[in-house]
């Protein structure tokens, strides 16, 4: 079989087995079977089980695909920049790294990092890949390369070649593909939600143009599905795992590189288990780790799973070994499988819209009036819900007493998330604020890159168990850019999204410790060296 799973020191109720097998789970879902998750998900998931199909109907697109890519070389257009979040662009990111071939993503609203994407255009495609075709950052990316391209002396027709389009039928970016005369539109299948895509459209276009050999990818797929309805198989028993370790208190699943050729697929892996299970109170919480010892690997509460590799004991672990389409296969498979041992509907993510909605309207009426408590170096720090109450910040290690503090707010059993607004390329230490702060606390530390983490694990945050504590990074913005047609720029963008997620936390009566950067480089050095 192209998936193996195995396991050590993980106590897997037999219940959870035997009820699985009476229901014929494994069958039903191989069958589409939309009753699988109760009654209130039952409408939802008779439009979001097409992704089962996907190895074999994605197929018709390999030969497109290669027909497309060679026109775009025969033009000299080698460098391919994708603009799309969370579902629509972390399956082709893991993809293009894990087959070493360049892919520039755009999933940001960072000013610089935004900039910095706008370069060696002579030789650029852009592909806009949007299933709701609503996303506004995706749009705002829109916006910037199609002036961008005008600014380079690129006419209509010419930009409007330089667009591949990636989205569901009937969406407004289908429309306005259409109108900008894009040259090439892919339509999904609305079938497939955004977290279960990766072997669509969605997966299949940006890193196929890019040069990853995708004919593979569903061929390793397909040789999971064969045996997905089997009652025994492989992703199944992952799925199994993943349920029992909730069931048994082992709710952080702590995703860890194996040795294999896996690169970054614990990335997507984390969408699609954050946005899928964190909802109703409950969820699986995903924690990216830089290694199988990375701080964090092992607790109470947390299940370790190796992607790429042999499970890790002593603490209770479990190795998922196979190739990238199975991974990709298979994860989605047992995530559904553990959406119904846990009782959520896997297909939804309805706590997404909060932030969403005060991001819309703090960008219509103004950012919040806030002052700090403090400014120590370059960290200017703001509290919520209690997060700063009794730190002295007069001393100059005010900012390690605040972390400290905001750590010491963490409930049994909860996480610290740090949420950082920053240029992922050019502030690229702010990452090792995970592990450094793993290493302060016996409790989960999870690290996101905003906007990014809006789409994913931002539904845990909101939708989850509340007992999450969190740490918010923002910095000055140096060089803004403007959203072309838009009474925002990009800065404006993140400040507001930063200050929207924030509202939604403060509404939900989660600690917060807000530290802005008034100088990123300095800050992040002097943040990371107050807590090592
Ligand atoms: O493909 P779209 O519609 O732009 O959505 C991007 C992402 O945003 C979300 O809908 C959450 O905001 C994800 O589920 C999805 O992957």
């Amino acid at each position: 079989m192209s998936l193996a799973f195995s396991c050590a020191g993980l106590d897997v109720p037999q219940a959870v087995r035997t009820q699985l097998a009476e229901d014929d789970v494994a069958a039903r879902l191989v069958a589409e079977d939309p009753t699988l998750w109760g009654p209130d998900a039952e409408s939802e998931a008779a439009v979001r089980l097409a992704w089962l199909d996907l190895p074999a109907t994605s197929r018709e697109l390999v030969a497109r695909l290669t027909g497309l890519r060679a026109e775009l070389l025969a033009e000299g257009l080698d460098r391919v920049l994708l603009c799309g979040m969370g579902g629509s662009s972390l399956a082709p990111e893991v993809i293009c790294r894990t087959a070493g071939v360049p892919l520039v993503v755009l999933d940001t609203t960072d000013p610089d990092q935004v900039a910095a994407a706008l370069t060696d255009l002579d030789r650029t495609v852009v592909v806009v890949s949007s299933k709701s075709g609503e996303t506004l950052e995706t749009d705002s990316h829109r916006r910037v390369l199609v002036a961008a391209f005008a600014a380079a002396g690129l006419d209509e027709r010419q930009i409007g070649a330089r667009f591949v389009v990636v989205t569901d039928p009937g969406s407004p970016l289908a429309d306005t593909a259409a109108a900008m005369g894009a040259r090439a539109v892919f339509l999904a299948d609305p079938h497939v939600g955004g977290r279960y895509s990766a072997l669509s459209a969605f997966g299949l276009v940006p890193s196929a143009l890019a040069g990853a050999d995708v004919g593979t990818l569903l061929e390793d797929a397909a040789d999971l599905a064969e045996h997905l309805a089997k009652p025994d198989n492989a992703a199944l028993e992952l799925g199994v795992a993943l349920g029992a370790g909730f069931r048994t208190g082992r709710d952080k699943v702590a995703l860890a590189p194996g040795d294999g050729d896996l690169v970054g697929f614990a990335d997507w892996a984390e969408q699609l288990v954050a946005e899928s299970t964190g909802k109703q109170g409950r969820g699986l919480l995903p924690v990216v780790l830089e290694s199988v010892d990375a701080p964090g690997a092992t607790a109470a509460d947390v299940l370790l799973a190796v992607v790429g590799g042999e499970p890790v004991p002593p603490g209770p672990s479990m190795g998922v070994t196979g190739p990238l389409g199975a991974q990709f296969l298979g994860w989605q498979y047992a995530t559904a499988v553990a959406g119904r041992i846990l009782g959520i509907n896997p297909f939804d993510q309805p706590d997404v819209a909060a932030s969403k909605e005060h991001t819309r309207r703090i960008l219509d009426s103004g950012p919040p009036d806030e002052q700090p408590v403090a400014t120590i170096g370059a960290i200017a720090l703001y509290g919520a819900n209690g997060a700063l109450d009794g730190v002295d910040l007069s001393q100059h290690d005010g900012v390690s007493l605040a972390v400290d503090a905001l750590l010491a707010a963490v409930p049994p059993r909860g996480y610290l998330a740090v949420m950082a607004y920053l240029d992922r390329a050019g502030d690229a230490r702010a990452g090792e604020l995970r592990a450094a702060l793993a290493e302060r606390t016996e409790h989960a530390v999870t690290f996101g890159w905003a906007p990014r983490f809006l789409h994913s694990t931002g539904q845990y945050h909101k939708g989850g168990p509340p007992t999450g504590v969190f740490l918010q990074v923002t910095g000055e913005v140096s060089e803004d850019l403007p959203v072309p047609d838009r009474p925002y720029s990009f800065g404006m963008l993140q400040a507001a999204q930063a200050a929207g997620d924030r509202q939604a936390l403060a509404d939900r009566g989660r600690p917060l410790l807000h530290l802005h950067l008034t100088d990123r480089a300095a800050g992040i050095v002097q943040l990371l060296d107050a807590l090592c």
